[in-house]
Formats: structure tokens, C-alpha cells, sequence
């Protein structure tokens, strides 16, 4: 459940949003993507979500959710391929521009050597690198990923904030739900939030965004500069 969200993310940056288990991450991702009834109003790209008509609305946003199910029998391709649903015509076949965007988005997540395996014989890192890819072969205006780092080691993490990075530059909107701070902590904007609420929306730079995060972990992270970054350590003694 949310309450009193009032929330403006800027086009073409990426936006991170954390907060504790259970503070309504998910739930305004959800909402974002017009996945959850709500009472109030949500405008992608300046228009009203119900206005879009729905392939266009498929297009301009790609949604990669948490524990995101796939029948486990498909093709690393054929999954990829769904990706391109919004733009292909019933019953089409895929135009050499999806199949193009295919290999594009299988390449970005270094899951083409898999194309010919079915998603179920993959790990868990490997099977989310597929549906990631699958998020990208839309080729969206505005990306939607709630927890994309899950069961991803460190340098596939790395290459996704490097993608991630490029995605931006070429002035594509990227909102994100991460567990990991220090990842969420090279984003452009953070979005706070603790019990429903947004308790603070500003650049991960600015002291006070620090600070909200700091906060609203009950002071059991704190962030240092390292090396150039911002990084979250786990605060373990007791004071
Ligand atoms: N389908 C649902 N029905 C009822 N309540 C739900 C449902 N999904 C989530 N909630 C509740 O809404 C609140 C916010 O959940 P949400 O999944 O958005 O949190 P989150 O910040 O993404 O958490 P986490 O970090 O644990 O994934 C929680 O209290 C949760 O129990």
C-alpha cells in the first residue's frame, strides 16, 4: 500500500529506488507500469498511462520484474524474441529488425552463446541476464527493472551499471529497485522510501539523500567515499 506519492522522475536519467523489505518499492514500480489499480494519476512521457493506446504503451515501456516467471521449455531466444511482441503483428514472423534487436540485447547481456538452450537448464545469474535481455529487445523509451541485479555476480553487476550507463546516454529513462546501495548509489537520482512513503527524493550525491538513506535503514549502513564512489558498509557495532 502506498500513500501520498507525489513523484516526478526526470526522462532520460536513471532513477534507483530502495528502501527497507516491505516499504512499497515494488508496489510503485508496479504502479509506474500501470500493473496496479490505483486512485491517483500516472503520466508516462507527459500522457496519461490509460491514454497510451496499449502496443504503443508496449513499446515505450519495458518491465522486468521481481522472480520474473518464463516458460522454462522456451529458447533463450524465443524468450529474448518476446521482448519484440509489442512490435510484431499477430501471428507475424519476427522481421529481420527483431531478430536484430534479439542478438543486440542476448550480445548487451552476454547470453548469446546460450540461444539454443531452454531457460529452465540455466542458473539463476544466467536465467536473469535472458530476461534482461528480454527487457532490452523492446528497445523502450523508459526501462522498469525491480531488483535486475538478483542472483547476479559482481562483474555481471558491474556490466549492468555499465549498460545501464549507456542506456542513458542515449537518452533512454531507466527506473530501477535495488538492494545493493553501492550499485544504487552511482544512479543520478534516488528515490527513498520507508513505510509506504517517499521520505526523500534528490541526487545520490547530496548530503541530505545520504542521509534519508542512512535514515531510513535505522543508521545500520552508513555511506563512505572509496575510491572515487559512494559506497553503503553495514554499521555493526552497537553505540
Ligand atoms: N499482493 C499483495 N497483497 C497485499 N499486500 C501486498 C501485496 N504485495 C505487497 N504487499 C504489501 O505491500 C507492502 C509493500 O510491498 P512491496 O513488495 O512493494 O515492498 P518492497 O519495498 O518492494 O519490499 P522488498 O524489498 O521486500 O521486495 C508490504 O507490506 C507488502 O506486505
Amino acid at each position: 500500500m502506498l500513500h501520498q506519492i507525489d513523484l516526478e522522475l526526470r526522462a532520460g536519467c536513471w532513477t534507483a529506488v530502495v528502501g527497507p523489505n516491505g516499504a512499497g518499492k515494488s508496489t510503485l514500480l508496479r504502479a509506474i507500469a500501470g500493473l496496479l489499480p490505483c486512485s491517483g494519476q500516472v503520466e508516462l512521457l507527459g500522457r496519461e498511462l490509460h491514454d497510451w493506446p496499449r502496443q504503443q504503451r508496449a513499446r515505450a515501456l519495458s518491465w522486468l520484474g521481481q522472480n520474473q516467471s518464463a516458460a522454462d521449455d522456451l529458447t533463450v531466444h524465443d524468450v529474448a524474441m518476446l521482448g519484440r511482441l509489442p512490435h510484431q503483428s499477430w501471428l507475424a514472423p519476427a522481421s529481420p529488425a527483431d531478430l536484430a534487436a534479439v542478438e543486440r540485447a542476448l550480445r548487451q547481456t552476454q547470453a548469446w552463446d546460450w540461444r539454443e538452450r531452454a531457460l529452465g537448464e540455466l542458473s539463476g545469474g544466467e536465467r536473469q541476464r535472458v530476461l534482461l535481455a528480454r527487457a532490452l529487445a523492446v528497445e523502450a523509451q523508459v526501462l522498469l527493472m525491480d531488483e535486475p541485479l538478483a542472483n547476479l555476480d559482481p562483474p555481471h553487476q558491474a556490466d549492468w551499471l555499465l549498460l545501464v550507463r549507456e542506456l542513458v546516454a542515449a537518452g533512454r529513462s531507466v527506473v530501477s529497485v535495488l538492494h545493493e546501495i553501492s550499485i544504487a548509489l552511482h544512479a543520478d537520482e534516488l528515490v527513498v522510501m520507508r513505510q509506504g512513503r517517499i521520505a526523500h527524493h534528490g541526487a545520490c550525491h547530496e548530503v541530505a539523500t545520504q542521509r534519508a538513506l542512512e535514515q531510513v535503514f535505522e543508521h545500520r549502513i552508513a555511506i563512505h567515499a572509496l575510491a572515487g564512489q559512494w559506497v553503503a558498509l553495514p554499521v555493526t557495532s552497537v553505540t
